[in-house]
């Protein structure tokens, strides 16, 4: 069983952002989530990547690391593992595999056993993630749904992760993708903001994914979600 397979819930914490004040990552860890992933688009260096990674090593749920590049995939005993994007409706092909082939030929020290991909498709165009890798989302669920087919079935993915980042998506997308795979896990992220939201998402997504929330709101309102997923679940 890969570690992702009964994972419910998901917090990314952005090294470029803050945590309020008075929290921590351990106290982000025991809100009942089921790992916590460390990641972002904008803004990231090896620097703020390696502080978050490190103030990590007395959270009691899996660390995973998400690298949105070659310079920041940061080695560490604190990680159970490392989530790598490969961006399948992109509108650039280094998205897909380019920056892949540069990181194996500059990183000597992969750790292929613990090393995953995630088929991500975008779907907000308007996100950090989406302007950058161009990502084509005018799609209908139908496309979606294929998206996610060939993600599984051709390229052989474990993982297909929705990314709606910084706004909430359509659940009947959410629905159609479920539907179209086999035994690949689907990630939801974007917007999941309370109880509600996180139910709806829930009732397809495998995975729920809270992003901003832990940054803008705090461990009270991500232990709603938590809640919101369980429930749906
Ligand atoms: C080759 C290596 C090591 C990695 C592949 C890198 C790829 C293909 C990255 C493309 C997708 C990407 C940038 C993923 C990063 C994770 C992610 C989507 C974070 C969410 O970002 P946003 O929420 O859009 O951005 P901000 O919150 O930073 O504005
Ligand atoms: O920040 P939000 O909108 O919760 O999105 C979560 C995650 O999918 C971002 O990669
Ligand atoms: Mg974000």
């Amino acid at each position: 069983m890969q570690p992702w397979e009964d994972w419910d819930h998901v917090v990314k914490i952005d090294p470029d952002k803050t945590l309020l004040d008075d929290e921590s990552v351990e106290d982000v860890g025991k809100t009942g989530t089921d790992a916590i992933i460390v990641g972002g688009t904008m803004g990231m260096t090896e620097e703020k990547m390696t502080r978050v990674i490190e103030a990590c090593s007395g959270v009691s749920v899996p660390v995973f690391i998400e690298p949105s590049g070659t310079g920041v995939v940061v080695h560490s005993d604190v990680l159970d593992g490392y989530l790598i994007p490969v961006v399948i409706n992109a509108g650039d092909i280094s998205w897909l595999t380019g920056m892949h082939k540069e990181w194996v030929r500059l990183d000597d020290s992969i750790d292929w056993a613990h090393t995953f991909p995630e088929a991500y498709i975008v779907l907000n165009p308007d996100s950090s993630v989406g302007e950058l890798t161009t990502a084509d989302c005018d799609l209908d669920p139908d496309d979606v749904a294929a998206y996610a087919e060939v993600a599984e079935q051709l390229f052989g993915q474990p993982i297909v992760y929705l990314e709606y980042s910084g706004m909430l998506g359509e659940p009947s997308f959410v629905k159609t993708a479920a539907d179209a795979l086999d035994s690949a896990t689907l990630f939801y992220g974007g917007g999941i903001h309370d109880y509600n939201s996180a139910y709806e998402m829930a009732q397809y997504a495998d995975t729920i994914i809270v992003g901003d929330l832990v940054h803008d709101q705090g461990i009270e309102a991500v232990r709603e979600t938590v809640r919101g997923v369980q429930d749906a679940k």
